[in-house]
């Protein structure tokens, strides 16, 4: 983001608590957060930290208890932001193909599912095999999703994300469940979609390696309540490789978020010290 440029997302002095009274959770203090158009910004910490709830603010699932959230410089859900989400579980539905669950975005997202209905099937069509050819799922289209490993899932779902070419692109634990080589496969084909498309991304993550091969920041939380304590820049070269973070610059950095990770630990949370804190 340049100096001058403004934030596509910015928490501004957000606060969150969830419930009320006694059973009040304090996730978040307040935490101010600036991302440029086209950035990649990964959270990590422990886990209760906010991480979730920070990318539920950005979508507008959640409101925030004080302070703003905006995107696109408008205040969050005053306008239709176009975004597109993954979670560690693909959630793709059983009973469509792979391309028809890629496409479903088009079906439901303005301005797609009029250009859906009127005529643009096709086109649409052709946009999803491409797609799914760019993450190496060509000729998949057809399957359903129980004939796919979970690697392939994972991947037909970043296609569901991206189809409709969000502005915003929420990731939260996408690649959780994964072993570690597809894992890293598709850490690499999420860079190449990135570098091509160009959203802008927040990616929720627990590995560090993860966060340092993906993003252009990486933004330390701690927990009770939860808040950013760090933000640090990742400037390595584009495109990135696994061999890259072999190289003592990538491990020190690692080692530097997993330090800050393991001094941002909470002490085991309790239901009463989770009361106290909120009052
Ligand atoms: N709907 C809810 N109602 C009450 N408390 C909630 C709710 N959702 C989250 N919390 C609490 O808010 C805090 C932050 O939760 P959040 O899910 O954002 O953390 P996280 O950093 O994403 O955690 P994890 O890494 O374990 O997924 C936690 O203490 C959690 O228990």
């Amino acid at each position: 983001m340049t100096e001058d440029a403004p934030p596509f997302v910015q928490l501004q002095d957000v606060r969150l608590a969830y419930g009320r009274g006694e059973r009040t959770v304090e996730a978040l203090g307040t935490t101010n957060l600036k991302i440029g158009k086209g950035d990649f910004v990964a959270l990590v910490g422990p886990s209760g930290c906010g991480k979730s709830t920070i990318l539920k603010l950005v979508t507008g699932l959640i409101s925030a208890s004080a302070g703003w959230v905006f995107v696109a410089q408008r205040e969050v859900g005053a306008e239709p932001v176009r975004v597109g989400m993954a979670f560690q579980n693909p959630t793709l539905l059983p009973w469509l193909s792979i391309r028809q669950n890629v496409m479903l975005p088009l079906k439901i997202v303005p301005p797609f599912r009029q250009q859906y209905r009127a005529k643009k099937k096709t086109e649409f069509r052709d946009r999803a095999d491409a797609l799914l050819a760019q993450v190496g799922l060509a000729g998949f289209g057809d399957k359903f999703p129980w004939q796919l490993s979970g690697g392939m899932l994972q991947r037909a779902s970043l296609c569901r994300a991206l189809i409709h070419d969000p502005q915003l692109l929420m990731l939260d634990e996408p690649f959780g469940a994964l072993d570690q080589f597809t894992r890293e496969e598709l850490w690499a084909i999420l860079q190449d979609l990135w570098l091509t498309r160009r959203p802008t991304v927040l990616l929720v993550t627990h590995d560090l390696k993860e966060a340092g091969y993906l993003a252009n920041r990486v933004c330390v939380m701690r927990a009770r309540p939860g808040r950013i304590v760090e933000d640090c820049v990742v400037d390595f070269a584009r495109p990135r490789t696994i061999e890259m973070t072999y190289e003592p610059g990538f491990v020190s950095l690692t080692q530097r978020l997993r330090s800050l990770i393991v001094s941002a630990r909470a002490p085991a949370a309790t239901p009463d010290a989770t009361v106290e804190s909120a009052a």
